[in-house]
């Protein structure tokens, strides 16, 4: 499979360049060149593990020989503390698809577990090195930290908001102090982070001199794992009740993850509706709802994963939706850029688009909901969880059972589960960094600020990682 970019400025490139490359080098975002059509598999992947039904799917896409793909699949999962990775649980009116059973307790390490292997496969056949640059409103940075600590040939620099990612996602990050890895508070939004971080790849001459990889969802690896579960839920959920199709409610900020279930439905999926939800950062639902999508100001909420404005996948959104033309893909682009907003037209029914379903949660909502499903069903949900469901709710039909999406642990945000019900949320992971010591560089939400560090600590060609 090869793979083009958005903004069509470059060739094609192979699966393995594609994950190396992060970015693609016009400053667009790569995608498969043809999305593979699997309605004739959904039977036989229907009863496989977590494990063997991610090694389906992403076989489509990587061009990885079939005994190294299976075994960085299994070793990416054989960690997480459940044996179904993603369990899903039937809660109230809905199901819950548990995401956070990974050493992060967050839905990235579904992902950044698996790109960890793929980076260090990468490297041993090509050779060389690695300076991997994320961005995190809380909880990439740590999946990404977890899975590259240690690894030979990989420096790993992550910049988050300072004062803005829960207490619990920053020690989380800045407890681990393997060498290979910086934590940069940046003076700024999650939203100046990133702008960094696209405006660092896309100067293509330093990324080169480098070797700068991406972590985030920029990267087409960490879509590729997020869509395997979407399969997985749905197949449990048609297993359970014996509906022909599903909806999905997916907690989003930055696009990725509502992304993969978009693409799984491409594939042919039986979705019957994504359901998007914000908090009150809601440029993506003001979007899906009105046609109109605007840049505002980024707001502190009970759940900071979610606080941003420019949402990164976006723009791979846009690609499908403007008939795979690059061109219009960066007209758009251009005019987000220039003038802080675009809009498109409904559709004749009123829609903007019929697969995608959307709505806001407050801060009222959020908490009521944390509430609420832990006082009726003993369940209790992180605030983005909480947010995906109150939001679901609002979408629910009984011919196609709504999955949420449970994104997060609630320990990684005990005050917001203080503040809804008045338990402590724990968790052993959490308790371990908690006291430990911890290591961060404070930065301006400045580029050239990040350029000079990292131009001080990335490791360069033919030097080794050294860990502590
Ligand atoms: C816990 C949690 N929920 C939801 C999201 C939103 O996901 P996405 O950015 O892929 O839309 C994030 C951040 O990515 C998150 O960390
Ligand atoms: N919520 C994310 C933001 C970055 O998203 P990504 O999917 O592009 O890595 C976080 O926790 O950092």
């Amino acid at each position: 499979m090869n793979y083009l970019s958005t903004r069509g400025g470059m060739a094609p490139v192979g699966f393995g360049d594609a994950v190396l490359m992060g970015l693609a080098s016009d400053g667009g975002l790569l995608l498969p060149e043809a999305i593979p059509e699997v309605r004739d598999r959904l039977e036989a992947w229907r009863g496989l593990d977590y494990a063997s039904l991610a090694f389906e799917v992403m076989r489509l896409f990587a061009d990885v020989p079939d005994d190294d793909l299976r075994r960085m699949v299994d070793r990416s999962y054989a960690v997480f503390r459940d044996p179904e990775v993603a369990p899903v649980k039937p809660v109230g009116p809905l199901w819950i698809m548990e995401l956070f059973h990974g050493p992060t307790l967050a839905f990235k390490d579904v992902a950044l577990q698996f790109l960890g292997h793929l980076f260090e496969y990468l490297l041993e056949q090509r050779g060389g090195r690695l300076n991997i640059l994320g961005a995190t409103s809380g909880d990439t940075g740590s999946a990404a930290i977890y899975g590259v600590r240690g690894k030979k040939d990989i420096r790993i620099f992550i910049m988050h908001p300072r004062g803005r990612v829960s207490p619990v996602q920053e020690r989380q990050m800045t407890s681990v102090l393997d060498g290979n890895v910086f934590n940069l508070a940046v003076e700024g939004s999650f939203d100046d982070c990133q702008h960094i971080l696209k405006s660092i790849f896309g100067d293509v001459e330093f990324k080169q001199r480098h070797a700068l990889g991406a972590v985030n969802s920029v990267n087409w690896a960490r879509v590729m794992a997020q869509i395997v579960y979407y399969f997985y839920g749905a197949f449990r959920v048609m297993d359970s009740t014996g509906a022909g199709r599903v909806r999905f409610s997916v907690p989003t900020g930055n696009f990725g993850d509502i992304l993969a279930g978009y693409l799984a439905w491409k594939m042919g999926l039986p979705v019957d509706r994504l359901v998007l939800a914000t908090n009150e950062n809601d440029i993506l639902a003001q979007f899906f709802t009105r046609g109109v999508y605007r840049r505002g100001e980024v707001h502190a909420t009970l759940s900071p994963s979610m606080d941003i404005q420019v949402a990164s996948n976006f723009e791979r959104y846009l690609y499908y939706r403007s008939g795979e033309d690059p061109r219009k893909v960066r007209h758009l682009m251009e005019t987000f850029r220039r003038t802080g907003g675009i809009s498109v037209a409904a559709d004749a029914s009123g829609r903007i688009d019929p697969v995608f379903a959307a709505g806001r949660g407050s801060r009222e909502l959020t908490l009521a909901v944390i509430r609420r499903y832990r006082e009726d069903y003993d369940y209790l949900a992180d605030p983005h969880t909480a947010v995906g469901i109150g939001v679901a709710e609002d979408f629910c039909d009984p011919e196609a059972p709504m999955i949420c999406l449970a994104t997060a642990h609630p320990a990684k945000f005990p005050d917001a589960i203080r503040e809804a019900t008045g338990e402590e949320a724990q968790h052993a992971i959490l308790d371990r960094c908690l006291n430990a010591e911890t290591r961060t560089e404070r930065m301006p939400a400045d580029e050239q600020a990040v350029r000079a560090f990292i131009a001080d600590h990335a490791l360069e060609a033919g030097s080794e990682t050294e860990s502590e």
